[in-house]
C-alpha cells in the first residue's frame, strides 16, 4: 500500500513463509495484512535472529507492543527463527489532495466539523489532536471557530499572544506537545461576532497560511459549526485531506451532520468518518448505561452514508471539566477509558486518511499507464 522502499535480505525459502505469516496478521485499522498494507520495510537475518522493520502510514504507538508480541509468537514457529528484533516507525503520506496548494510544513490537514453548534466539536478536535500526538505524530491545531474560539482555554494557553519575528508570519502557541493557533489569540469576543461569510473564511485561510507552523504530520482544524458559506469557502481555500464529522445522537443534530457529510462530498473532500459524542451516560449511582439523546443515531448515519463510525464518546462530567481546566482528558487521564476511546479514534482517523490516499495513488497510476 505505501510507497516506502523495502529491503528484504532473506533466502527465498525463508522469505515466503515469513511474508505469509506477516500478511496473515491483519492490521485492525487498515484491515489489511501487514505486507499488503506496505508496512514491512525491512527483513534480514543474523544467525537465528530475524530483523524486522515495520513502517505504519498512521500513528499507532500504543499498539506496537501487542503487535510485536503477536507476530513474534507466530514467527517463532519457523525453525530458522529463534528471536525477532523489531523496529517500528510511522510515516504519513504526503500526497496533497484537491486543487489547493499544500502548506509547506504540514503533511495532512484534518477538518473537524459539525452541522450544528454545541455538539462537542471543539472538545473532540482538541482531544483528537492530542491523541494523534500521543500515538506518535507531530500535531498542530487551528481554531477556526470564529463564533466561539475555545481552543486557547481548552489547551490552557488563554493569554498567549502570537509574535511576528519577520513582520509577516506569526508564531503558534505550544501546549501539551502540540502547536496551536487561534482566532481567539488575536480578537476580543466582540470583534469575532461581527465577522461574516467570505470575510471570515478569507481571514481564517490567512491565519492558516501566515502561521509559522513547525514540521507537522497532521494539522487539525476546528471548523466553525454549521454547513453554510463560511464552511464551504474554507474547505475550498484550505488543503483539507479529510474531514471528521462530530454529532450527537439526537435527530436534529444528525440531520445537520448529514448536511456536513454532503458538503464535504460536494467539494471532493473525503469524509473520514463520524464521531458520536455524548452518545451514552453511565449512571454514577448504579453504572447503568443510559442514552439521553437516543441510541446509535451516528452508527445508523455512518452506515447509510457508507462512512466509518470512528467512535462513540460518553457524556461525562470529566470531559467537560478537563477542557475547562486547560488539560483535556487525553492528557489529564492518559491511561483512563475515555483517553483510550480518543486514541482509538485517532488511530482510525490516521488509517482512514492513509487508505483514502492509497485510492488516490491507484487512480493516478492508472492514468499514467494510459
Ligand atoms: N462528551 C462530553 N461529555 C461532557 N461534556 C462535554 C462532552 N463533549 C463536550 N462537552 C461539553 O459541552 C460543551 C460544548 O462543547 P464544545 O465547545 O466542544 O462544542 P462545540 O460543538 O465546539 O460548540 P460550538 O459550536 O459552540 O463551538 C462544552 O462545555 C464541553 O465541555
Amino acid at each position: 500500500m505505501s510507497s516506502a522502499s523495502h529491503h528484504y535480505h532473506l533466502s527465498d525459502d525463508l522469505l515466503a513463509p515469513v511474508l505469509a505469516i506477516l500478511d496473515a496478521y491483519q492490521d485492525p485499522n487498515l484491515q489489511q495484512g501487514l505486507v499488503t498494507a506496505g508496512c514491512v520495510t525491512k527483513l534480514d537475518i543474523e544467525g537465528k535472529r530475524l530483523l524486522l522493520g515495520l513502517c505504519y502510514p498512521y500513528p499507532c504507538q500504543s499498539q506496537y507492543r501487542d503487535t510485536v508480541m503477536a507476530i513474534t509468537n507466530k514467527l517463532a514457529v519457523l525453525d530458522a527463527i529463534d528471536e525477532v528484533e523489531c523496529e517500528i516507525d510511522f510515516q504519513p503520506a504526503t500526497i496533497a489532495s484537491g486543487a489547493v496548494a499544500p502548506l509547506p510544513n504540514v503533511k495532512q490537514v484534518i477538518a473537524v466539523a459539525s452541522g450544528k453548534g454545541g455538539v462537542g466539536k471543539s472538545t473532540t478536535a482538541v482531544n483528537l489532536a492530542l491523541a494523534l500526538a500521543a500515538e506518535g505524530a507531530k500535531v498542530g491545531i487551528l481554531d477556526a471557530d470564529i463564533y466561539g474560539p475555545s481552543i486557547p482555554i481548552m489547551l490552557g494557553v488563554p493569554d498567549f499572544k502570537p509574535v511576528s519575528p519577520d513582520g509577516k508570519m506569526m508564531t503558534a502557541a505550544s501546549a501539551h506537545g502540540i502547536a496551536a493557533q487561534s482566532i481567539g489569540f488575536m480578537l476580543g469576543g466582540d470583534e469575532a461576532a461581527v465577522w461574516r461569510g467570505p470575510m471570515a473564511a478569507g481571514a481564517l485561510a490567512q491565519l492558516l497560511n501566515e502561521t509559522l507552523w513547525p514540521e507537522l504530520d497532521y494539522l487539525v482544524i476546528d471548523m466553525p459549526p454549521g454547513t453554510g458559506d463560511i464552511q464551504l469557502t474554507l474547505s475550498q481555500k484550505v488543503p483539507v485531506s479529510g474531514a471528521v464529522i462530530v454529532t450527537t445522537p439526537q435527530d436534529i443534530a444528525l440531520a445537520d451532520a448529514k448536511k456536513g457529510v454532503s458538503m464535504f462530498q460536494k467539494v471532493n473532500i473525503p469524509v473520514l468518518g463520524i464521531v458520536e459524542n455524548m452518545s451514552f451516560h453511565l449512571c454514577s449511582e448504579c453504572g447503568h448505561k443510559e442514552h439521553p439523546f437516543g441510541q446509535d443515531g451516528g452508527a445508523k448515519m455512518a452506515q447509510r452514508y457508507n462512512v466509518p463510525l470512528l467512535g462513540q464518546l460518553p457524556l461525562k462530567l470529566n470531559i467537560r471539566e478537563d477542557v475547562d481546566n486547560g488539560v483535556p482528558t487525553v492528557v489529564a487521564d492518559s491511561e483512563g477509558p475515555v483517553a483510550q476511546l480518543y486514541l482509538a479514534i485517532a488511530r482510525k482517523v490516521g488509517a482512514q486518511l492513509a487508505l483514502t490516499q492509497t485510492q488516490n495513488v491507484v487512480s493516478i497510476s492508472i492514468s499514467d499507464d494510459e
